[in-house]
């Protein structure tokens, strides 16, 4: 599925690879019957899986992180796989979808990963260094959302499209890092 070459940027070896290959064939199998992602063939899921990660390129280290609306395991799940030594919190409230991100936890035996299955408003007792999110709601109201897991210095993470300029105004957000990868727009923000 990925060539060492691929992912030599992003300091990833072949137990990542791996892991994709495995994470690959469970969402093909379960992924129809349960309509967990929009794409299904291998390209797509390898394009994701590389939107999930690029990021790892230009963001400082953490030890905790936590992934809102993580779906069918984008980005956080991925995320997970290549941070082995990050304690890692999935938070998606549609039971089916936690459903398969615990059974790929469990098939990859991915001892960081806690899947929490609540909307992150509800969510007590996490406190991480950095906060992710793809495709779940604008910026001012994901940052409203997720004081309940926010620590003093927490780092944002959201994976956003081309509406990025609005939310910033919006969100009165200055402070920020912006890499831009084809259609995706990376918003970091240091804590
Ligand atoms: C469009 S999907 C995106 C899934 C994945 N992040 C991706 O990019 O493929 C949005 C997900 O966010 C979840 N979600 C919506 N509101 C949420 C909230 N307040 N807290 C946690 N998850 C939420 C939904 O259940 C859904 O699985």
């Amino acid at each position: 599925m990925f060539t060492k070459e691929e992912l030599i940027d992003f300091k990833l070896d072949s137990e990542f690879i791996n892991r994709c290959e495995t994470f690959t064939s469970l969402l093909k199998q379960w992924g129809k019957v349960h309509n967990l992602s929009g794409s299904l063939d291998d390209e797509s899921i390898k394009e994701n899986i590389i939107d999930s990660i690029y990021p790892l390129s230009f963001i400082d280290s953490f030890d905790s992180f936590a992934d809102i609306g993580t779906g069918a395991g984008y980005p956080g799940l991925i995320l997970a796989m290549a941070n082995s030594d990050a304690k890692c919190y999935l938070i998606e409230p549609r039971l089916k979808r936690v459903a398969f991100l615990n059974f790929v936890k469990n098939t990859l035996k991915l001892k960081n990963v806690e899947v929490i299955a609540k909307r992150v408003e509800d969510v007590e007792g996490v406190n991480v260094d950095l906060i992710t999110s793809r495709a779940v709601t604008n910026t001012k109201l994901l940052m409203d959302i997720t004081e309940t897991i926010k620590k003093e210095n927490s780092s944002f993470l959201f994976y956003k499209g081309s509406l990025l300029n609005d939310e910033l105004e919006e969100a009165k957000i200055n402070n920020q890092k912006i890499v831009k990868r084809n259609d995706r727009n990376y918003l970091y923000i240091k804590g």
